[in-house]
């Protein structure tokens, strides 16, 4: 039996004082929702310590937005897995579309963060995903496989067993329009079926997680589907309530 997660991506939202509300807010209404349920939530850099630290005895697992590709240095700006993981963060998103589209990771960037992200033990969330002119073009699967091939399959299986992934559509991101249930579990199943080619049965156990306008209204649809083991979601993660309701998605 996969887990179940439910992630929310805060993205660049919310002052520090906010997110600890955010997170005392969900962390109090957990208890609505089937304990079979693991939620996450990334905050950005500058909350990650206190949050860790409110997240303790609640059993929401804490995430980074991004790592650096390098270990420690002379790198204005980035921040090192090593500094996140010290924190008592446990997970990192990587290349999520938005970091591909306006801050140019390709493959060659995300294998550096994921051999980071593995030093320091924290458990990559790998976002795959093809845009708009891709998916009218029926290029999502070769995307997709392209975006696995290049980074997942240079894992150890160890390392894969760690792996969780978040195919998020690119054109689904924020605009309100959602794969279909069938869509997602259409290209879910073809993710796992990729994985398998290299990783054999240990696919069966990976997460994968949809992204993409996910709301309570849509969820439940969405994660009754085979292959559709969670959500990693980003407006509706910035309500309380709305993240979880999404989360009772599953409870039924
Ligand atoms: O990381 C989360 C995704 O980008 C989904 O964002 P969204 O739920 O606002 O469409």
């Amino acid at each position: 039996m996969r887990k179940k997660i439910v992630a929310g991506n805060w993205k660049m939202n919310t002052t520090p004082v906010e997110g600890v509300e955010l997170f005392k807010e969900v962390a109090a209404k957990k208890g609505e929702v089937c304990s079979c349920v693991n939620f996450i939530v990334a905050p950005p850099y500058t909350h990650l310590s206190e949050i860790v630290k409110l997240s303790r005895g609640t059993g929401i697992g804490v995430a980074a937005q991004d790592c650096a590709t390098e270990a420690k240095g002379a790198y204005t700006g980035e921040v090192s897995a090593q500094m996140i993981a010290s924190l008592g963060v446990e997970y990192v998103i990587l290349g999520h579309s938005e970091r591909r589209q306006y801050y140019g990771e390709t493959s060659a960037t995300l294998n550096k963060k994921m051999e980071q992200a593995y030093a320091n033990n924290l458990a990559p969330i790998y976002c795959v995903g093809e845009n708009l002119e891709e998916r009218e073009a029926g290029k999502h699967f070769d995307v997709v496989r392209k975006q696995i091939e290049e980074v997942v399959f240079n894992l150890t299986p160890d390392q894969f067993k760690k792996l969780i992934i978040a195919y998020e559509p690119v054109w689904a991101i924020g605009t309100g329009k959602t794969a279909s249930a069938e869509q997602a579990q259409e290209i879910h199943a073809f993710i796992r079926k990729v994985l398998a080619e290299k990783f054999g049965d240990a696919a069966n156990e990976t997460v994968i997680l949809y992204g993409g306008s996910c709301k309570p209204g849509n969820a439940a649809e969405l994660f009754a589907k085979a292959d559709v083991d969670g959500g990693l979601i980003g407006g509706a993660a910035l309500k309380a309530e709305d993240f979880i309701a999404i989360g009772k998605g599953f409870s039924k």
